[in-house]
């Protein structure tokens, strides 16, 4: 069966959309169809897959999965999900929309920009060493000095296969402080089990730890990653909690076509 497919970028997080309005996307073997998908060199390659779908409350559902095929929250990928609904006419500037985390909102910046409202964060684990932080998807963040000689990949790994992680996984960060209210960051995550140019929930993460750092009650911190900038209000912040939290960053139409599932 041949559907059509929409490629996006967030910050060079890439994702493939389709419009499952239609519920036409396989059910059967799902995890595998996915990965087939994702795969850089045998699929239309990308670090996640999307379908939107109906919901009776919101104005669409977004349903993600990781190249592995395991299903999650991604704020890059709701950030692409809204701008390709606004693009399709579904949405207005503003909009509403469900996922496995729960009920988010968003707003069309400009042609190029989302800011999506991010959930309320609490059951924070702060410790010297790292800060492990979910904001819809987990994300161990560690402060690291010159970003760029950091082996990312062997640090990374150890962390998202010791016991605590082995099974469900994290995603890991490391930051890298250029000035209070600017941060570096790279991250691994899991279900794609390599770095990738920008993660949403990690950024968001990050943001919430550098500010907690400097022992901030609320701020905007701007977030530098290999594939671009993107900025993190958070209206109130405590060891406790954070909340009124909002991700804004570009989010760029690639191309389309159709494939064979
Ligand atoms: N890239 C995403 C996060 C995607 C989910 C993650 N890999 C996980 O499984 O936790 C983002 O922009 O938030």
């Amino acid at each position: 069966m041949e559907l059509e497919f929409f490629k996006y970028h967030g910050a060079g997080n890439d994702f493939i959309i389709l419009d499952n309005r239609t519920n036409a996307f396989p059910k059967k073997n799902r995890k595998e169809v996915v990965s087939t998908l994702c795969k850089r060199h045998f699929g239309i390659g990308s670090d996640g897959l999307i379908l939107i779908q109906e919901d009776d409350d919101f104005d669409f559902y977004m349903e993600f999965y990781n190249p592995d095929g395991s299903q999650s929250f991604c704020g890059n990928g709701s950030r692409c999900a809204v701008m390709f609904a606004f693009h399709m006419g579904m949405v207005g500037k503003d909009c509403t929309f469900n996922s496995i985390h729960g009920r988010n909102t968003a707003r069309v910046v400009n042609e190029n920009a989302i800011e999506l409202s991010m959930f309320d964060v609490s059951n924070m684990e702060l410790t010297e060493e790292y800060h492990f932080i979910d904001t819809g998807s987990p994300h161990y963040n560690l402060y690291v000095e010159n970003i760029d000689n950091v082996d990312l990949l062997p640090l990374a790994r150890s962390i998202r296969y010791n016991d605590r992680f082995a099974q469900v996984g994290t995603n890991v960060n490391i930051i890298d402080v250029i000035s209070d209210a600017d941060i570096r960051v790279r991250t691994y995550e899991r279900g794609v089990e390599n770095e990738t140019l920008a993660c949403g929930t990690g950024v968001t993460a990050c943001a919430i730890s550098q500010l907690l750092k400097n022992k901030k009650e609320s701020g905007v911190i701007n977030v530098l990653t290999k594939g671009g900038n993107l900025s993190v209000e958070v209206g109130e912040v405590k060891s406790s909690q954070a909340r009124d939290i909002k991700l804004t960053g570009p989010a760029k139409f690639v191309f389309k076509g159709e494939v064979n599932v």
